[in-house]
Order: C-alpha cells, then structure tokens, then sequence
C-alpha cells in the first residue's frame, strides 16, 4: 500500500494554469461524445436547512491513460469564512482501485466549469471585441469574467449581481488588474447588463427566469451554469428559440427534465460539435451550452494536477 497523499487548495491553486485545463476539458468533453467515459448524473443528497452533498464519480480513458475519480461536494451556503462550496476528488488507482490521493476540488470546480464555458464558447460563438455579460458574482461569475477574458479578447465585460455591492467589487477587483485591456462595469438590472451583449454567462442558479427572450441579441451565446432541479434562471422562451447543447446525455436526462418536457431538443453534445459528428449551428443565431458539470472533469483536471504535483515536488 502506497502513503495517501493530500494535495491542499493553496497548492492546486497554485498548479492551475488555463490553457492545461482548457486543453483536458476540451479532450473530457470530446470523451464523452466518443464513449470513452464511464459516469453518470451526479447523486444529490438534502442535508436539509439548504445543505447539499453532491457524490460525482467517473473514469476517463485520454492521453494520460486511465483515470478514475470520484468528487464529494458540500454545498453549505451559510458558510461564512469558508466557500459555500467545498469540495474534494478522491483519485483511484484505475488498474486496483486504491485511493491515491485527496485533491481539494473547491477551486478545480470553479476553473474547470469556467473551461468548459470556453470550450463552448470555442465552438459556438468564435468571436473577439465582443460584449460580455455575467449574471451573478458568486464564485462562478468571478472565475468566468477572469477565464473568458483570457481566451477571448472582449472589448467590455458587465457584471449584473442581487446583492449590487458584490458586482462592484469583482468590477473593482477586475478593473486593478492591468493584465486586462477591456472595461468593466457594474451594471444596475440584468435588462441594462445583457443588452447588446455578445456571450453571456447565467451563474445564479435561481428558481425564478431573470433572462427574458427580449432583452437577449439575437445571435447571443449564452454559457448557462446554474443547475439544480429548481434552476429556472433562463426564461423558457430563450430555451424555444434557441439551439440547445449540453455536455452529457446522462445528467441532461436526469437534471433538465423540466426542458424537455416543455419540448426543447437538445442538438446534441458539445463533445459531438468537437468530434464534428454533428453540424454547428447557423451563424448567428441564438445559442445555449447548458452546463450541468461532469464527474469526468473532475477526474481529468484531478489527474492533471496529482501529475503536475509528482513533477514538481
Ligand atoms: N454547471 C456546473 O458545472 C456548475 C454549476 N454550479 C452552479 O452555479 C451556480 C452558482 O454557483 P457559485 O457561483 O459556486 O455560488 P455562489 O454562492 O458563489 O454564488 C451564487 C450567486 O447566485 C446569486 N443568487 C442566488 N440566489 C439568487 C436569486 N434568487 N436571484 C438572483 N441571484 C441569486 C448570488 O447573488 P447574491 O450575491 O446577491 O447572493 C450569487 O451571485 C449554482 O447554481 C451552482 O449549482 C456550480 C458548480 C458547477
Ligand atoms: O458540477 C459540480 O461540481 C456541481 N454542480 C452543482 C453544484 C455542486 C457542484
């Protein structure tokens, strides 16, 4: 039996680099579509009084052979020193099962959600000098504005947040950073903040719509991150008019139930637009990727980061 090695938040942090993860959420996605995956939609358990665990587990076939992994996540919203949400991957040996090492995963859920908005990104709304519109300035908002400003070149990024304090201080904290050339503004109403706006990202996860067909332009991109069977965060009418793109089959099953029984076709997968097993949608029209997240992320980044950590110990 080897020693269990733990690879703490501060040292994933510090091994996280984007164009790597962009690199294995891109492969994980196309994994999927290829069926070189083994996972299945994420089981949730109430803890009641609003805490959830959420049990992902998943093993991947790519480049760096086998990989396999599970990720416990506790989302815990009343924290107040720590995240909401904390998070762990468990990374097996795929060969025996034995547990090789605990990876904290707060922050790897953070950038490879963010990677694989950017990857569908990629490949739905290629565009620099764009507008960009994050709703929610949560953990999610944050690392979005920071990912998609790296890959893309946008010439403004507005953020639109309930509590408007926490909008501000992402702008501000964006804004001091003079590795960014676009503006950033704060905006009053989530109308003003999508107006016009080019790629979207919906980060709330609230049970009420808060994006409205009209408000949208009509070739937007809009990245929806926010899940939860309650989710209703974009208005029924964005999904009609829409071409819809998932990451799995599996979860979308499971979690979008609610879309499908209102008639939304998912076109397919965004690992089948990278395979090019399916045709991309018309320039210039309306497009969702709805994110659900996937265990084989996990596992990929966890590898990615548990490698890096052996090389640079
Ligand atoms: N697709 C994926 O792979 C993943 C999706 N998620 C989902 O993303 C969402 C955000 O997660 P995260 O950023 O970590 O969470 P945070 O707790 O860090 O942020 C939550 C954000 O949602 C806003 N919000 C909450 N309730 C409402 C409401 N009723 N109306 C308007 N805004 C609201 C908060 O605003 P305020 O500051 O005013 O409270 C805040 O901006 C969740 O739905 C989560 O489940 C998370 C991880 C991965
Ligand atoms: O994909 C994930 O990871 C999560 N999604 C929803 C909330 C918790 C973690």
């Amino acid at each position: 039996m080897s020693a269990l090695l733990h690879i703490n938040e501060n040292r994933v942090l510090q091994l996280l680099d984007w164009d790597k993860v962009f690199h294995v959420i891109e492969g994980a996605l196309e994994s999927v579509a290829s069926n070189h995956v083994i996972q299945s939609a994420r089981s949730v358990i109430d803890l009641k009084e609003t805490n959830f665990m959420f049990v992902m587990p998943g093993k991947l076939r790519d480049d760096n052979g086998e990989t396999l992994g599970c990720k416990i996540a506790c989302h815990f919203p009343g924290n107040t020193t720590l995240p909401p949400l904390m998070a762990n991957i468990l990374l097996m040996d795929a060969l025996t099962g034995e547990l090789q090492a605990v990876i904290a995963a707060t922050g790897i859920t953070a950038w490879r959600t963010a990677a694989a908005s950017a990857v569908a990104t990629k490949y739905l709304h290629n565009e620099n000098n764009k507008i960009l519109a994050i709703i929610g300035a949560g953990a999610q908002g944050r690392i979005h504005a920071i990912c998609l400003s790296y890959f893309f070149k946008f010439k403004e990024v507005r953020v639109w947040n309930r509590n408007r304090e926490r909008a501000v201080r992402l702008v501000t904290e964006l804004s001091n950073d003079s590795k960014w050339k676009c503006s950033f503004k704060a905006c009053e109403t989530v109308q003003s903040c999508l107006s016009d706006a080019d790629v979207v990202v919906t980060t709330t996860g609230t049970d009420v719509s808060i994006v409205k067909l009209d408000w949208l332009k009509p070739s937007a991109h809009i990245n929806a991150v926010g899940v939860g069977l309650d989710c209703r965060e974009i208005d029924d009418e964005v999904y009609k008019a829409a071409n819809v793109y998932i990451d799995h089959w599996d979860g979308a099953k499971e979690e979008l139930k609610h879309l499908i029984d209102i008639g939304i076709q998912f076109k397919g997968q965004i690992g089948d637009l990278i395979r090019g097993s399916i045709k991309p949608p018309p320039k210039n029209s309306l497009t969702i990727f709805q994110s659900l997240g996937m265990a084989v992320e996990d596992c990929a980044v966890a590898r990615m980061i548990y490698d890096l950590h052996m090389q640079n110990k």
